[in-house]
């Protein structure tokens, strides 16, 4: 059955893919990849004081972590997650794989203009005048299919593959789900849709396999623009080539370095609504290498498809009203795909009393 993440689409058609994009027969940046104004904001260096905080997810303490992450940058790293390194190298093979076929085979499993899963460019690329310096592949529901166009005869061991995969990264974004939101005070009872025994069984999620080729010019390309993510949160797994950054009030963009063996949780958008704006979703680019490849392998998680989500009654109060009405994952990827990062102000109640802005509000943020 088609998954309804799709639907969202459907009026919002996208380019598949440029027209040139043999990214290692280019010996030049091509005008068409070369982004201005790429220092709105300042970059901050690795060696700054300032990172992004490591959660060791068997510490006794991490509820406490994960709460003071997700409120202060929305982002954080995890390890002892559970994930085996097999796995994990599992995927990136399958990816380099993917990625390494001819461009003539990959187009076979290109994605439809409307369509959610396949091979194309980011779907945020229509938002902006210039390319991304990078391809991608998105999974929703089963890769069969398209993987029988890439690899006639070896699919089924890629699908088993990415069939695991999803299996163990479900269970950890369930596990995630109950540290962020127990961080708030919240328990079983309060969320409806996490299922009898809190396991979030009829959640959504879509994995989205990116490559950033090695870039003969990166301080003027741009692997994927700057944007926050739909979802409640986030797992990535990064190789050990940086180019993830984040951007942080008040210091600039910050690269989360590759930790080996560690993941990368973002909070999203939904979280963010769902925590009634405690815990702003971040807003996050990928920078490329001149040297370096990089791959990153993406699991966007949701709620299920006929769950809406609208801030946690027991956050509210007189002095805390709801900010953001209630939406289903499909219709607020329906709002992005039209809108991009003003969705989250599209789906906005009211101003907060104290007459400040949404801390989140990304309408400032135009690059390229
Ligand atoms: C469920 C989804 C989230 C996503 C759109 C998608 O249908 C599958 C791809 C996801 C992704 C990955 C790259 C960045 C992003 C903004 C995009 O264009 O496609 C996200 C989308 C999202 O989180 O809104
Ligand atoms: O490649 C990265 O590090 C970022 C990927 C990303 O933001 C995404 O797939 O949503
Ligand atoms: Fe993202």
């Amino acid at each position: 059955m088609p998954s309804r993440l799709s639907d969202g689409f459907k009026a919002h058609p996208v380019q598949l893919y440029p027209k040139h994009q043999d990214f290692n027969s280019l010996q030049e940046l091509p005008d068409s990849y070369k982004w201005t104004q790429l220092d709105e904001y300042p970059s901050c260096e690795s060696f700054s004081s300032e990172s992004v905080p490591l959660i060791d997810l068997t510490d006794p303490n991490a509820l406490t972590l994960v709460g003071h992450a997700c409120k202060t940058w929305g982002v954080f790293q995890v390890t002892n997650h559970g994930i085996p390194t097999k796995l994990l190298d599992d995927i990136e093979s399958v990816s380099r794989c993917l990625f390494s076929l001819p461009q003539q085979q990959k187009l076979k499993a290109a994605r439809s203009p409307d369509g959610v899963s396949g091979y194309g460019l980011a779907r945020i690329s229509s938002f902006f005048p210039k390319l991304m310096w990078s391809e991608g592949f998105t999974i929703v529901g089963s890769p069969l299919e398209h993987f029988r166009q890439l690899w006639p005869q070896e699919y089924s061991k890629f699908c088993d593959i990415i069939e695991e995969y999803e299996k163990e990264m479900k269970k950890l974004a369930g596990r995630l789900m109950w540290l962020i939101l127990g961080s708030l005070g919240i328990c079983n009872e309060d969320i409806k849709w996490a299922g009898p025994k809190g396991e979030f069984q009829g959640a959504s999620a879509a994995l989205q396999l990116n490559s950033y080729p090695a870039c003969p010019d990166p301080d003027q390309a741009m692997g994927l623009a700057a944007h926050t993510d739909s979802t409640l949160l986030t797992i990535l797994h990064q190789n050990n080539t940086s180019g993830l950054q984040v951007l942080r009030e008040g210091t600039g963009w910050v690269t989360v370095d590759p930790v080996q063996g560690a993941l990368v949780v973002n909070i999203g958008d939904l979280l963010h609504i769902l925590s009634n704006g405690l815990y702003p979703s971040v807003l996050h680019r990928a920078m490329v290498n001149r040297t370096r490849y990089r791959l990153s392998m993406a699991y966007l998680y949701g709620p299920p498809d006929s769950v809406q989500i609208s801030p946690l009654s027991k956050l509210l109060g007189p002095s805390h009203p709801p900010l953001y009405r209630p939406v289903t994952w499909n219709e607020y990827l329906g709002t992005k795909a039209k809108h991009f990062n003003k969705a989250l102000s599209c789906v906005r109640l009211c101003v907060p009393l104290n007459g400040l802005v949404d801390v989140n509000d990304h309408n400032r943020v135009q690059v390229g």
